[in-house]
């Protein structure tokens, strides 16, 4: 199958030019573009600092750049009118490392939340539609009455993903999705966030350092080095990149156990 990033046809749901940011002196971003296609799984990664985080954030309008433009499903996020921005962010979802629950209310009181800013529902309606997104992550029936301290991590991870889902978005924002799960965690976690791409025809942004990840689920790598994006494409292209890091990364003992079991 081809993925979307190698077709002519694609289209990018988020289009990044000359982004910049910084804190006070410390320039973390410069001239850094990038382009995210409709219906792939997109890896970012690259040393720890490099700024994967803080692009994240920028995106979804949790930081503000100090230059360069942002469009996501073709609105300006950054400079465009405060309505057309808030229409758009009910079109993405948004799962952080932690979970970043509400601690205080349930598994379905927390996937309901975004229903209740954004929907004008029933209580009935919402109860049942974030329902059926915590089955759809895999969370038993259980834990729908449940606060998020009293779930695994693991499962603190999947009620995030369901609450990031509970708008039907079409582009999911992810974290570090499988930091602190276990290998056979982290790889039912990878198989279920590839089933929902599939079936739901979702994007996924997909901050990570999980070689096992990269190589079962992402269609394409984003390297962020340098302040911008050093090189991206397919994962198998990323050993002929002339660059220490990348190198290192990409053809270490590491990346070769998880390219034998991707
Ligand atoms: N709120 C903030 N105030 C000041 N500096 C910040 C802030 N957030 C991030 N930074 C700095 O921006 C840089 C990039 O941070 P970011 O969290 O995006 O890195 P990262 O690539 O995600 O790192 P890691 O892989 O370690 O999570 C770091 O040097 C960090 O210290």
């Amino acid at each position: 199958m081809t993925s979307p990033a190698g077709r002519a046809d694609r289209e990018a749901v988020i289009r990044v030019r000359g982004l910049e940011n910084r804190f006070g002196p410390h320039v973390v971003h410069q001239n850094l573009d990038l382009d995210v296609w409709r219906g792939e799984v997109l890896g970012i990664v690259g040393g720890s600092g490099t700024g994967k985080s803080v692009l994240l954030r920028s995106i979804v309008g949790l930081k503000r750049p100090s230059a360069g433009t942002i469009h996501v499903l073709g609105t300006d996020v950054v400079n465009g009118p405060e309505k057309e921005r808030l229409a758009v962010e009910k079109r993405w979802g948004v799962a952080f490392q932690d979970g970043a629950l509400f601690s205080s209310l349930t598994v379905l009181e927390n996937v309901m939340a975004p229903m209740r800013e954004h929907l004008q529902l029933s209580t009935g309606l919402m109860q049942t539609l974030a329902g059926l997104k915590i089955s759809l992550v895999g969370l038993p029936v259980t834990s729908c009455g449940k606060l998020p301290s009293e779930l695994s991590g693991g499962m603190r991870k999947r009620a995030a993903l369901a609450r990031a889902l509970a708008l039907d978005p079409e582009i999911v924002f992810l974290d570090e999705p499988t930091a602190g799960l276990d290998p056979i965690g982290a790889a039912a976690y990878d198989e279920l966030i590839r089933e929902l791409q599939r079936s739901l025809g979702l994007t996924v942004f997909m901050v990570t350092h999980d070689l096992d990840s990269l190589y079962a689920i992402c269609d394409r790598i984003a390297v962020l080095s340098d302040k911008r994006v050093l090189v991206e494409g397919p994962i198998e292209t990323m050993t002929a990149v002339n660059d220490p890091w990348v190198q290192e990364y990409f053809t270490g003992p590491r990346a070769r156990a998880a390219q034998a079991k991707g």
